[in-house]
């Protein structure tokens, strides 16, 4: 698990570890780091242009101690000081390696900029004349590190209040900070690499996490000897109408692929008559009323996409959610829940999977609230509803009370497109007929469709159709090899 911490966890594990070290040893360990990624970056050293952009703070201090390191080794480096002061100590080594102050920033020439403006310890948007050098940083031809945070990226959130700069890679000290996996912040990151400075043991229960292969490779459910496909889970399938067949078509093809024991499907005439020709491995119940009495049995529902928002998918929706079994409720699913909350007054467990524009009308915030501070959103969509929030977006965020934040990134912004979101309502549902709790079917299910997505791109448009297509590439990529 790849966990990351807010500001304030990290300052306390800082302060307790800093406590039983020598003073400065920290930043000397976090400067050894980041010296060592710059001349990673520059290849050869001796010679080469380096600017720091050098804040008030100890992320400042952090530039300068690597800045010495560089100047030692031969770099040209300079140093433009941004703050009403200058982290002192780091400064004078700076200076008796032969570092230089620049008046005139000169951060168009420089093979590297170094991102020391401002850490942990920044609060609401850059201010003058740090935007203007996180900016002026953002259009220069040299590689930008930043050091810990790129400058203007809440570390604690990932908001992003103004100008903010935008890496190539971010070192980042003991620690990864939430900020650096949610988006907005995390487009800024680039790659980031991680600084041991020796926080580990101190560190408390993160505040997000992200599933890495591994984790999902524990998390996947294999078939056995002992299995059958009513063992390995059965997926009921409510979606689809006769205006919007695509939807449970897309749904179905992501279920089956993600490797629910079997799909039953449930739909009126158009979209039964397209699952029944796409999908031969689906049990169908064309349904003349809105009932799933004849359907048979199911370990979990996915209700909603293309299902239309009148009164037979209203009585089909609470049909569905009177059942003891677990459901996922998407799309049209949500606008009906968004209308009758009563819906969700059930014992057994629900997943929702909004995006931004869906998880608003649940929740009565605006949609560009929500896409600037994701995490608060899902979190509070969590509380309120009471139930598992999947909210998707170029990082898509998982949230169920008293659990850290599931954080996704495998995704490709190829994903944007009609119809994928179909494909990852039948993968998680999937996961859930196979016996997965709704937290881990959300965060296995999002992490198996960012990557079938990126494989069914490869750097060009997709389909979902070829979303669905994918997922069991990805599966065997989680697995490594593929085993008999
Ligand atoms: N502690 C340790 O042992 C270790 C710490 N480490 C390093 O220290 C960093 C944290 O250092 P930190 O606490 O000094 O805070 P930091 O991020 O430099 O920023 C504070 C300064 O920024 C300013 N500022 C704030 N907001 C602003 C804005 N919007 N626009 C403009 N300015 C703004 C604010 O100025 P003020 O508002 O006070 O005028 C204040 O002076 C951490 O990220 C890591 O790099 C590592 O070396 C590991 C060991
Ligand atoms: N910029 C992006 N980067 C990565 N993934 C994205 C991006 N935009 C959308 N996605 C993903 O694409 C899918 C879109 O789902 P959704 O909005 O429900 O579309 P639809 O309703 O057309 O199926 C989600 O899984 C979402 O996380
Ligand atoms: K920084």
């Amino acid at each position: 698990m790849k966990t990351a911490y807010t500001a304030d966890q990290i300052r306390h594990a800082e302060r307790t570890l800093m406590a039983r070290l020598p003073e400065g040893t920290l930043m000397q360990r976090a400067a050894h780091g980041l010296a060592a990624a710059c001349a990673d970056l520059l290849g050869r050293v001796y010679g080469r242009r380096v600017v720091l952009l050098v804040g008030s703070g100890d992320n400042g201090g952090d530039a300068l101690y690597a800045g010495e390191r560089l100047a030692r080794r031969g770099a040209r480096v300079e140093a433009v000081l941004a703050g009403s002061k200058t982290h002192e100590a780091g400064l004078r080594a700076f200076l008796d390696a032969g570092g230089r102050v620049a008046e005139q920033a000169a951060v168009g020439e420089a093979d590297l900029i170094v991102d020391g403006l401002v850490g942990i310890g920044v609060s609401g948007a850059l201010r003058e004349p740090y935007a203007r050098l996180a900016e002026e940083a953002n259009t220069a031809h040299g590689t930008v590190v930043a050091v810990d945070v790129p400058s203007g990226v809440d570390a604690s959130t990932g908001q992003v209040a103004g100008a903010a700069v935008r890496a190539r890679v971010t070192v980042t000290m003991g620690a990864y900070k939430t900020g650096l996996l949610v988006d907005p912040g995390a487009a800024h990151t680039g790659t980031v690499e991680l600084v041991d400075i020796g926080l580990g043991p101190f560190l408390p229960d993160p505040d997000v996490a992200a599933l890495t292969r591994a984790d999902v490779e524990d998390l996947l459910p294999r078939p056995g000897n002992e299995s059958d496909k009513y063992r390995r889970g059965v997926l009921g399938v409510a979606a689809g109408s006769d205006l919007y067949t695509g939807a449970a078509v897309l749904a179905v093809g992501g279920a089956l692929r993600a490797g629910a024991g079997l799909v039953r499907y449930a739909g009126t005439h158009e979209p039964v008559q397209q699952v029944r020709a796409h999908w031969p491995e689906a049990v169908i119940t064309p349904l003349d009323r809105p009932s799933i009495e004849h359907v048979g049995r199911v370990q979990a529902w996915l209700l909603g996409p293309g299902l239309g928002t009148g009164d037979w998918a209203h009585e089909l929706a609470a049909r569905v959610l009177a059942s003891d079994v677990p459901v996922l409720i998407d799309a049209d699913g949500l606008t009906l829940v968004a209308r009758d909350r009563s819906l969700l007054r059930r014992r057994a467990p629900v997943l929702i999977t909004p995006h931004a524009g869906e998880l608003s009308r649940l929740i009565g915030v605006s949609r560009d609230d929500i896409e600037a501070a994701r995490l608060e959103h899902v979190r509070r969509a969590a509380a309120e509803l009471g139930v598992t929030v999947l909210l998707k977006g170029s990082t898509t965020v998982v949230a169920e009370e008293a659990r850290p934040v599931r954080v996704n990134g495998t995704g490709t912004s190829w994903l944007a497109t009609g119809g994928t979101g179909d494909v990852l309502s039948g993968v998680a549902g999937a996961l859930l007929a196979q016996g997965l709790g709704c937290y881990d079917a959300a965060s296995v299910g999002a992490y198996l469709h960012g990557l079938a997505g990126r494989l069914a791109a490869r750097g060009a448009p997709l389909t979902s159709a070829g979303v669905a297509t994918a997922v069991p590439e990805a599966i065997r990529s989680v697995h490594g090899e593929p085993r008999p």
